[in-house]
Order: C-alpha cells, then sequence, then structure tokens
C-alpha cells in the first residue's frame, strides 16, 4: 500500500500571517508539489487571490483550491471531503496537502475529518501549525476581559466566561503541533521572550513554539511534522463543543444549536465597492480612522488608484494598514472592493459611508 500523503493544517486568528506564511512556504518549497486548499470568512476570496496574483511559478492556480461555501469545520462533508477526494485521485499526485483555515474556523472538526472512511486511509494530518499575531495577543486582545466577566459574575452565576475571541484562540492553541509566534518584528525580545513561554504553558506538552516575521520559517520546520494529529483528538481539548443531540425531540433546534454552539453568529462581514481611488495615501487615512471609529477587526481586498495600472492590495489588521501594487487589473473591472469582518453588530451602514466618503 502507498504511504499516507501528509496535510498540514494552517490555523490562527483573523490576520495572523497564515497566507502570509503558506506563501513564503510555496516560494521554497524545492520542487515538492504543494496543493493548496483556502477557506476565507468573508466572500471575496482575497486570499486565493493574492496567492494567485504572486506571479511565481510555485503558485499555480492549479494547485490552490478554494472553498468559499462557508466555514471549512461547518461544511466538512459537503466540500472538505469531496475536495480532498478530487485531489487525492489527481495523477501525479500531490507530495503535501496544506489546509488553510478561515480566521474563524475551529481546527478539530477539520481534523477529525481525517478518521472518514475513504479519507483515513489515504492522507493523515502531518500537523496542525497555529499562526499567532505575536502583537496582538501581547496587546491583549485575546485576553478574557476579567473585569466584565467580574461585574457580569457579580449579576449571574452562571453567565459564560469567555469572549468569543478568547475562546477561538484558546481552541486554536489547544489543537497546536506547532505555535508560530508571527508578526515578530513588531515586538521587543523581551516581549517574544514572555509570549513564547506563556503560550508554552498554555499549550499540550511538548508543542514546539517558533518566532517568525512574515512567516518567513524553513519548509523543513513546517512540512514533515509526522504527527497523525486525527488519532489523538481528545488530547485536544475544544472549548467551543459541538453537541450532537440525537433525541428526536431536539432535532429541529439543532441548526441553530450548532450555529450557536460554534460561535460564527458572533462575526460577521460584508464588502464595500467604490470607484478609483484618487489619492492612495488619503484612502489609507480614511481606512484608519474607520477603523478606530468602529469594531472592525480585519479589513482586506484591492483598492483601484488613478493612474495606476496595478490594482493595490489593501490590508488591515486591527489599527496596522499595508498596501502594495500585487498584479495589472488587466480585463478585471477597476473597481475598490473591501471586505470588512468584525464582531456582530457592526454598523454597515455607517462603515460603508465612511469608506465611500
Ligand atoms: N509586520 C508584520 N506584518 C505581517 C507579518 N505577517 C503578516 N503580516 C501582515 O499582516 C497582514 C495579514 O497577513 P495575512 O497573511 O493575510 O494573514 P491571514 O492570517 O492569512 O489573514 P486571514 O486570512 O484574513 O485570516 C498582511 O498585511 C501581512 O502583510 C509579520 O510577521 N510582520
Amino acid at each position: 500500500m502507498a504511504a499516507k500523503i501528509p496535510a498540514t493544517v494552517v490555523t490562527g486568528f483573523l490576520g495572523a500571517g497564515k497566507t502570509t506564511l503558506i506563501r513564503h512556504m510555496l516560494q521554497n518549497a524545492q520542487g515538492k508539489r504543494i496543493a493548496l486548499i483556502i477557506n476565507e470568512f468573508g466572500d471575496l476570496g482575497v486570499d486565493g487571490d493574492i496567492l494567485k496574483g504572486c506571479g511565481d511559478e510555485v503558485c499555480s492556480k492549479d494547485d490552490i483550491v478554494e472553498l468559499s461555501n462557508g466555514c471549512i469545520c461547518c461544511t466538512v462533508a459537503d466540500d472538505f471531503i469531496p475536495t480532498m477526494e478530487q485531489l487525492l485521485a489527481r495523477d501525479p499526485k500531490p507530495d503535501h496537502i496544506v489546509i488553510e483555515t478561515s480566521g474563524l474556523a475551529l481546527p478539530q472538526p477539520l481534523v477529525r475529518a481525517f478518521n472518514w472512511p475513504g479519507i483515513s486511509t489515504k492522507v493523515t494530518v502531518d500537523g496542525v501549525v497555529t499562526v499567532v499575531d505575536g502583537r496582538a495577543v501581547t496587546d491583549g486582545q485575546f485576553a478574557h476581559n476579567i473585569a466584565a466577566v467580574d461585574a457580569q459574575r457579580a449579576q449571574d452565576e452562571n453567565l459564560d466566561h469567555e469572549t468569543p475571541l478568547s475562546e477561538l484562540f484558546e481552541d486554536q492553541i489547544a489543537c497546536a503541533d506547532m505555535i508560530v509566534v508571527n508578526k515578530a518584528d513588531l515586538l521587543t525580545d523581551d516581549e517574544v521572550t514572555t509570549l513564547v513561554t506563556k503560550l508554552k504553558t498554555d499549550a499540550r506538552a511538548g508543542v514546539q513554539v517558533v518566532k517568525a516575521s512574515m512567516g518567513a520559517l524553513p519548509v523543513d520546520v513546517l512540512l514533515g511534522q509526522g504527527v497523525g494529529s486525527e488519532s489523538d483528538l481528545e488530547a485536544r481539548h475544544e472549548i467551543h463543543h459541538h453537541h450532537h443531540h440525537h433525541d428526536d425531540d431536539d432535532d429541529h433546534h439543532d441548526d441553530h444549536h450548532h450555529e450557536h454552539e460554534h460561535g460564527h453568529d458572533e462575526f460577521e462581514s460584508f464588502i464595500v465597492t467604490r470607484g478609483e481611488i484618487a489619492d492612495s495615501a488619503a484612502f489609507v487615512s480614511q481606512v484608519t480612522d474607520t477603523i478606530r471609529a468602529h469594531n472592525i477587526l480585519r479589513l482586506k481586498g484591492f483598492v483601484a488608484v488613478a493612474g495606476k495600472p496595478m490594482r493595490q492590495t489593501l490590508q488591515a489588521v486591527g489599527p496596522r494598514v499595508d498596501t502594495y501594487f500585487d498584479q495589472p487589473f488587466g480585463d478585471a473591472p477597476r473597481e475598490t472592493r473591501l471586505v470588512v469582518i468584525g464582531e456582530a453588530g457592526l454598523d454597515q451602514a455607517a462603515i460603508t459611508k465612511a469608506l465611500t466618503a
């Protein structure tokens, strides 16, 4: 029997640097045939476009599959399994499969899918790599809000103690075989040391914690861990429990219940479009001001700048905005399209107005 194909799961919160890390990996793959499955929260398909637009042979369109019908951990049976089956039927077979989950995905349900009949005999999880935004974590973005929780507890002993952000973060850490403290360039040496020590305590025993800037790690460090993560799922505890009620009386509640337990309904995304931007620098400060004025976690997309044949990629994570020109528009319409992601309750009308003013 042929050896199982290794699959690496890359997870981590919105904007942690998953796409950047994968891009570096593909550019340094040294002839390894890597097939990539990408899942995103928000409809725009920015990550796939960024990778396909990178212009390198290694980021060949044929090897990138986008799953955009919802979050990968909710659509495992409908989307992920058939996609895997297609990849596994290819000739030649990929040497390695890399799966980028959306920033809001729980890795556990995805890893569990590798135990499915038909999949489990052909492919194994080489390792789960959790990418962490070192700056955001150090700034306390994922910390439990202790003051707020204490205030609530004074009123109701049974209230949930976790925020959606902290729960997601803990699930992604608990499932990791390797943790990448990314954005080390935005941290002091002391901050890196403190965070690495803390994450080693939070993670399962023996999990490697490495630091990186722009996800630049040797391919051999990321791939070839050989863990077989699907066979020790019990050790990777989940805070977001997926209760499946088999009780008939409960069946009609299941969909809603699942959504709620899952936590995606605590986040939302929408798209803002506008025409060309006259002044790129002025638009960046407009975006920065909008992010500051609203509770926006992530904003990304493409900008049409007047007089420039290239489209400009715009990426914002929290308060930081990056832009660069990536490729000519070609036949694509010269318009600006941005996806905005935040916790549920975003003032979509006000944000759209601020970004299109
Ligand atoms: N300063 C700095 N910026 C980084 C680093 N890694 C990534 N970034 C920037 O952070 C932004 C988000 O990076 P991505 O790689 O798109 O993050 P992601 O995790 O794929 O994002 P989602 O798919 O939206 O969850 C981009 O503007 C990157 O250029 C890093 O190590 N240092």
